[in-house]
């Protein structure tokens, strides 16, 4: 199973210490496709500059099977790719930390009822709930 992770980068990383804790949970379900700068910066350093990161990102999130995006650091290129995957009839899982004091946009949390729950989610989670909440997800889809 290929699983595409988004989380937000320039959009700000206050949740950078998140992803990794997320990212190595999902590689136990299938191959995570994903950028793996973690850093603050980014990936402004990569060859080709934002044109290879789009391109290398669309043709990951096409490889698909699921989506997983970390939704509670708002981030235009995480909406962005949530709307593709959409529009692409990906499966994706939405997680977000109520406890962060923000309040997530309409625009996602609303899309699980417009979609259905088989293609959308979003699940509120706290930090250490993270692991058990990706077993069950994951654990329903290979049930179907
Ligand atoms: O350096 C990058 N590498 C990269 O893969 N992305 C993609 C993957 C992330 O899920 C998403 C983050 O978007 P943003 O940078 O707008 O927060 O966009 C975005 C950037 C920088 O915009």
């Amino acid at each position: 199973m290929n699983i595409y992770f988004c989380g937000s980068i320039r959009g700000g990383r206050q949740d950078v210490k998140i992803y990794p804790k997320i990212v190595k949970k999902l590689q136990t379900f299938g191959q995570v496709l994903s950028h793996d700068d973690i850093s603050e910066k980014g990936e402004d350093a990569l060859p080709g500059g934002d044109e290879a990161i789009y391109d290398r990102d669309m043709e990951w999130l096409a490889q698909s099977d699921v989506v997983v995006a970390e939704v509670t650091q708002p981030s235009f290129g995480v909406g962005y790719e949530i709307g593709q995957a959409m529009a692409m009839k990906k499966r994706i899982l939405c997680l977000f930390r109520p406890s962060s004091g923000k309040v997530l946009s309409a625009m996602i949390q609303r899309a699980e009822g417009k979609l259905g729950s088989s293609l959308f989610q979003v699940r509120d989670y706290e930090e250490e709930e993270v692991e058990g909440i990706l077993e069950n997800y994951f654990g329903e889809l290979t049930k179907n």
